[in-house]
């Protein structure tokens, strides 16, 4: 992408974000990277993490997340703009200087060492020799659940393991931050599950600070305090889990963390908050309107598909009604996963607990219920 845009002021002194800033323990400002001086990947990144924080740059392929997390690891120097650990500014600091440990998802251990002699690897370029360095080893080991395997080399493990071996080479060290880029992106889904687990488990016992990247949004939300939603070179949104899901900033969020649909709308006004809009086939509806979206301006209404129900009877409370016939469904156990055509260009997709009613026909024309406190009003 291009760079014609100016930078936004950086937050003002004293306050709530100047704070949270200023007492945080990895810093971005105004960040930007350029591989090629013309265009930059990475745009105008702002970004705190706190002490032993679990921080995650989610976002599609290309989107800038490895190249924050390597301008952080010091494999990139940023084109402008300064990276700090604590308080001093490292975007000129050698990656050995910078005290931090590395996850990737390629394994890189040596495969003539054993995985003792592979964890032990960044003591002996830290001059940690003995035994010193031999408890050090055990003790990464043990926190991996490795411990008995020391002797053996990475040919004659797991993927798993292997990843395992990584991990406690990353912690030996007691860095004062770890970095993973897809560290889990090999393994195979349960082994990956049961991995996001134990890293996030290690991380909250060790009190480490943590950042982390992935494309997987489920892994992302499994295991953050706060993600950084990358499109574009440019952090999206920055929350925690449950305020991406219920409360994306705008279509980009909302259509890429979970489920949603997303539906074209225009605002025709504003009362108590509640905005009624039109929709693209003419019904109206209605939605929260807390960023105050502009009367005339066209909006995406977004209903996440387990918010809706079937609605039976008289409408209680304020709800929004869809109504239309079912064009597909798809049994999925604890759920019936349904698309009706409600009336604008693409069918509505609803996820009806298999409690709530069944069977389901293609054809059947159904009634779906959604609270107005369900549905979120986006820009655009
Ligand atoms: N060494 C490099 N030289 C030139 N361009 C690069 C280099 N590394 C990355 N890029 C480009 O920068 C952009 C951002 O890449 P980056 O790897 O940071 O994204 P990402 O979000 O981590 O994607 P992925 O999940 O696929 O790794 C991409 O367009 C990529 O092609």
């Amino acid at each position: 992408m291009n760079a014609p845009h100016t930078l936004p002021a950086p937050p003002k002194p004293g306050s709530p974000e100047a704070i949270a800033d200023a007492t945080s323990f990895v810093r971005f400002e105004r960040v930007r990277k350029s591989y090629d001086g013309i265009h930059f990947v990475v745009e105008d990144l702002n970004l705190a993490v706190r002490k032993g924080e679990f921080l995650t740059m989610l976002g599609p392929s290309g989107s800038g997340k490895t190249t924050s997390l390597m301008m952080l690891g010091g494999f990139e120097e940023p084109t402008f703009g300064h990276i700090f650990l604590g308080d001093e500014p490292v975007e000129r600091l050698a990656p050995e200087k910078r005290n931090i440990g590395f996850v990737f998802q390629s394994y890189a251990l040596f495969p003539h060492m054993t995985v003792a002699e592979n964890v032990a690897f960044p003591l002996r370029y830290r001059g940690i020799k003995g035994t010193a360095a031999a408890d050090k080893v055990a003790k990464a080991l043990g926190m991996v659940h490795l411990g008995h395997l020391a002797a053996r080399k990475p040919c004659q493990m797991s993927g798993g393991q292997q990843q395992r071996v990584a991990l406690a080479r990353a912690l030996v060290f007691d860095p004062t931050l770890v970095l993973m880029d897809e560290p889990l992106g090999a393994l195979d889904k349960q082994l990956r599950e049961h991995m996001q687990v134990e890293i996030k488990q290690l991380q909250r016992m060790l009190g480490i600070t943590m950042v982390y990247v992935t494309h997987d949004q489920s892994e992302a939300l499994t295991m953050s305090d706060r993600i950084a939603v990358f499109n574009d070179g440019r952090v999206q949104q920055l929350a925690a889990p449950e305020m991406l899901y219920e409360q994306p900033a705008n279509s980009f969020v909302a259509g890429f963390i979970g489920e949603n649909n997303l539906m074209p709308a225009t605002v025709d006004a504003t009362e108590g908050g509640i905005a009624t809009l039109t929709m693209g086939d003419g019904s109206r509806l209605q939605a929260p309107n807390p960023a105050g979206v502009a009367v005339g301006a066209k909006a995406r209404l977004a209903i996440r598909p387990e918010r809706f129900f079937i609605q039976v009877g008289d409408a209680r409370g304020p709800l929004n009604i869809l109504r239309g016939p079912i064009t597909d469904m798809f049994y999925l156990g604890d759920h019936v996963r349904l698309s009706v055509a409600v009336g604008g260009d693409k069918p509505v997709v609803a996820r009806i607990p298999v409690s709530q009613r069944r069977p389901f026909a293609r054809g059947e024309t159904v009634t779906l219920g959604c609270a107005v406190t369900d549905c979120r009003l986006l820009e655009g």
